[in-house]
């Protein structure tokens, strides 16, 4: 039995992770999404809460073969101990899986096996990216799974990046 750890900020989870999710489903019998900077939420970097990208994980993968979790991880001030932080709020993990260098070298220092996979269709699946097109009402839904379109709708996600994007009377963001 072999389980995997895939941490990302999932802001939203699009195309991207899904087709690394994919791949990831055929190395490993279980596999643990750590959802990164997991206090994070109602900004234009970070638009979506722990639990609305729990939502939209739980109900992207749905109907996969293998067993999955969504694990909120919260930011730490220390790198050093990040990893062991990771460790301490996940199911036990053999093998992480993830092309951040900083995230990569962190496990690769605590002793963690780290994977990575190629990036899929970069010019657009990028979280960056379909958020852009959420404030500018471009199509954002072709980016990411039904799943995550019917999240976004259900908790008015599109007039909330919109809103905190704007700029106030004075030009402050
Ligand atoms: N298109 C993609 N193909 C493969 N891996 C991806 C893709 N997009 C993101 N990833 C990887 O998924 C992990 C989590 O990424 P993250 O949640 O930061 O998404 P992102 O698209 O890079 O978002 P943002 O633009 O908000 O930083 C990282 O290891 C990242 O490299
Ligand atoms: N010191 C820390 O808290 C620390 C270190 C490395 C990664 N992280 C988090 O891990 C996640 C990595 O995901 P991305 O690859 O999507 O950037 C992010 O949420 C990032 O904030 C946190």
């Amino acid at each position: 039995m072999t389980r995997g750890f895939y941490i990302g900020r999932f802001q939203p989870y699009h195309n991207g992770h899904h087709r690394m999710v994919d791949r990831i489903a055929n190395e490993v019998d279980e596999l643990v999404l750590g959802i990164g900077s997991a206090g994070d939420s109602h900004s234009r970097h970070d638009p979506f809460t722990a639990g609305e990208r729990i939502m939209m994980i739980t109900k992207s993968l749905v109907d996969y073969d293998i067993v999955t979790y969504a694990v909120p991880i919260e930011d730490l001030d220390r790198n050093s101990v990040w990893a062991s932080h990771v460790q301490s709020m996940s199911p036990y993990f053999e093998i992480a899986y993830s092309n951040n260098p900083l995230v990569i070298r962190l496990f690769e220092e605590a002793g963690v096996e780290v994977r990575q996979s190629p990036m899929f269709n970069r010019e657009e699946l990028e979280g960056t990216e379909v958020r852009e097109r959420m404030i500018e009402d471009g199509d954002w839904e072709s980016l990411v799974p039904e799943a995550v379109v019917n999240v976004v709708h259900e908790t008015n996600g599109i007039e909330r990046i919109q809103q905190v994007s704007e700029t106030d009377a004075n030009g402050v963001q």
